[in-house]
């Protein structure tokens, strides 16, 4: 096979950042994307309507001239928010919160400590339709990092999944078996975004030979077992998998640094690295769906009506990129060889 033509894709968990950066970050997604769920993870967090349309408002702006490229905003839960907050959020056009445990990555500190405080909101976006994301992790200290989505599952997901069988959920960046086995023996109103770095890599990618900080993300990569399994769903073509590439750019300062930042930029390659995953396990095939059908099925959304081709041809991904600010980034998977490239994108 020489290309590959599919239906435009969407990435439904996204960091776009603000400022200055946009104008690198929109325009990467919006090379090959539609629409994405744009992460509320801000400092200050996006946690009230009003602070989501104008947020809104510098996304629109900082498209490329011409492109139709739409994002999908989402509201930061926090113990503070309240019923009102989703029914205005919504009204302001959210189709999500994002739920993260206080601490557990970028920019959460103003997140949610007592989970269980935040059933009465639920409630309420189980009644608006508005769609619960998740980053399903403990931070309890004595939890090993390396078993925190585990426990997370056992602990909370269990039990909020139980609470509110009509809630849409999403668990967002899966990276472990366990996480996979939990949303197939789910509802079909639980699913999970796989990011392509948990696709691609595994634990020894990060620690064996030094440490790789551009390979460092929350959750952290697993053993080989857990990136096996993940393979493995996407390669059944569950549709309770889709694409979320969770594109978390830092500067490349913070991630080479003593106390290095978590998050990888992968929007500059993301479809390509998705494309070369699933040559990899001979499922080409499955791409389609689980880029461009399964999550807008989930949200409720209509697929996208254009779509994009993709040509058999190796390329580079760069070594660096300068951001508007002047400063340079390392995007993800830099310097290797990637079998797949946009061809052409007609949305
Ligand atoms: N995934 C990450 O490692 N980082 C994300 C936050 C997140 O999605 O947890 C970020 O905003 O930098
Ligand atoms: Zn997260
Ligand atoms: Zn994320």
């Amino acid at each position: 096979m020489t290309t590959l033509t599919i239906q435009t894709p969407d990435d439904w968990h996204l960091h776009l950042r603000d400022g200055d950066i946009l104008a690198e970050t929109v325009a990467a997604t919006a090379r090959c994307f539609h629409r994405a769920i744009v992460m509320p993870n801000l400092m200050p967090p996006v946690t009230n309507a009003e602070m989501l349309t104008a947020y809104r408002q510098r996304i629109l702006n900082a498209r490329p001239q011409g492109n139709s490229f739409e994002p999908l905003m989402t509201l930061f839960l926090t113990n503070q928010t309240s019923g009102a907050d989703i029914v205005a959020a919504k009204a302001a056009g959210a189709v999500a919160a994002k739920m993260y445990p206080a601490g557990a990555t970028t920019n959460s500190a103003a997140a949610v400590s007592q989970l269980e405080a935040l059933y009465p909101v639920f409630e309420v976006m189980q009644e608006q339709g508005m769609l619960l994301l998740v980053h399903g992790e403990v931070t309890d200290h004595h939890i090993d990092i390396f078993d925190r989505e585990k426990v997370f599952i056992d602990q909370k997901m269990t039990q909020i999944v139980a609470r509110f069988p009509d809630l849409k959920i999403v668990f967002e960046h899966i990276t472990t078996a366990d996480a996979a086995q939990f949303v197939l023996a789910a509802s079909n109103n639980v699913a999970a975004t796989i990011t392509p770095q948990h696709l691609l890599l595994n634990r020894n990618d990060l620690l064996v030979g030094g440490v790789r900080p551009h390979n460092f993300c929350l959750p952290v990569l697993k053993r080989s077992t857990h990136q096996a399994a993940l393979r493995k769903v996407v390669k059944s073509g569950s549709s309770k998998f889709f694409l979320g590439t969770d594109s978390a750019p830092h500067a490349k300062e913070a991630k080479e640094n003593a106390c290095g930042c978590a998050g990888c930029y992968s929007a500059w390659s993301a479809i390509e690295l998705y494309a070369h995953v699933f040559e990899e396990l001979d499922a080409l095939d499955k791409l389609e769906g689980f880029a461009s059908h399964f999550g807008a099925d989930f949200y409720g959304l209509p697929r996208n009506s254009g779509t994009l081709t993709l040509v058999r041809e190796d390329w580079v991904i760069p070594a660096e990129i300068t951001l508007p600010n002047g400063k340079p980034i390392v995007p993800f998977f830099a310097g290797e060889t990637v079998h797949w490239k946009v061809q052409e994108a007609s949305k």
